[in-house]
């Protein structure tokens, strides 16, 4: 490895000042930060673009939403993720910061394994037309606002009619995002080496329709029925865009996979148990 990208959570001096002190345990690398960094800290500038291209590895400084925003940034390259968390809950930021160099030592030196997470690819379409396309690494919200009229979600997957969700939103997540929002609506926690599609309605009006999990490779597609005011998508809870009536929401696995540094000395199940207040063990 020669290249390695940060990322620092921003307006986090503790996350800059981590950053700063990477860069001197590691001369013989080449280290980029990301704009924010390296505006705060005086480095050469480095385009997105530019950084997801030469990076052999990206370490993240932050929480969870400093690690969506970088998995977003490296598009389709699976570049390996290392993230520290230094967020509030920071349930994909695994390593703690006294365990960083240990750990990033072991992985400069080879000596890693990751966790490769799957990405949904979501479209809007609107009069037929793709108007939206992106890649997703926690879920896809379909959701109205606080005064909008209950929504008609038309809903079916690889084209067979399951049904019209009159409901809030629906959320469509991947493994990874099962313990975000869809959790909070009720899905189930679904560990993140099995690939599949999570679909949530949000408050629905019938009180039978439960989440549905769905294999990956099926395309799952939403058609918002009659004119719906003041209706959004967001995707991964960092972009948003407005919804008209007769909009559809397309979401299918991606072909591009995200890959998480493992953290050797934490399980998937320690995680759960420790960020999720589920006690003593
Ligand atoms: N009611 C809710 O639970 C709710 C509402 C809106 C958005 N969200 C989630 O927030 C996500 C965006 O996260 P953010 O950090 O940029 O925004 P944020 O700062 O608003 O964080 C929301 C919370 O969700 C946690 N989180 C994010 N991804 C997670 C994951 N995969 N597993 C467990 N917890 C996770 C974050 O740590 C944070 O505590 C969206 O993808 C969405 O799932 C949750
Ligand atoms: N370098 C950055 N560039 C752009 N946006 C960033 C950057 N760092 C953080 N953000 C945004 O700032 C917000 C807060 O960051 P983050 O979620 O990492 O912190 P947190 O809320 O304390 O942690 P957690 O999500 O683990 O609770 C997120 O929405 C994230 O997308």
């Amino acid at each position: 490895m020669q290249t390695l990208a940060i990322v620092a959570k921003r307006d986090k001096q503790e996350a800059v000042a981590l950053a700063v002190k990477i860069r001197e345990r590691y001369p013989h690398l080449t280290v980029l930060g990301e704009r924010y960094l390296a505006h705060a800290v005086g480095w050469p500038r480095v385009e997105d673009r530019e950084l997801s291209q030469r990076a052999d590895l990206v370490v993240v400084l932050g929480g969870d939403g400093t690690l969506i925003h970088t998995a977003r940034l490296l598009g389709g390259r699976g570049v390996p993720i290392l993230g520290v968390n230094l967020g509030s809950l920071g349930f994909m930021t695994e390593v703690p910061v006294d365990e960083m160099f240990g750990l990033l030592d072991e992985v400069l030196a080879g000596h890693f394994k990751v966790d490769s997470r799957m990405k949904l690819t979501c479209r809007l379409l609107r009069n037929g037309q793709v108007i939206v396309e992106d890649e997703i690494l926690n879920d896809v919200v379909i959701n109205k606002g606080a005064l909008a009229r209950i929504a008609d979600h038309e809903t079916s997957i690889d084209g067979v009619p399951i049904t019209t969700y009159k409901a809030d939103g629906i959320i469509l997540a991947t493994p990874t995002g099962s313990t975000a929002y869809s959790l909070s609506a009720g899905g189930p926690i679904v560990h993140p080496s099995v690939d599949c599609t999570i679909l949530s309605p949000i408050c629905s009006h019938a009180l039978t329709q439960r989440s549905i999990v769905v294999p990956a490779d099926r395309v799952i597609r939403v058609t918002l029925r009659r004119e719906t005011a003041d209706t959004y998508l967001t995707l991964d809870g960092q972009t948003g865009h407005g919804l008209q009536g007769g909009d559809c929401i397309e979401v299918v696995r991606s072909p591009n996979r995200v890959n998480l540094v493992r953290n050797p000395r934490v399980a998937y199940f320690t995680i759960l148990r420790q960020k999720l207040h589920w006690g003593e063990r």
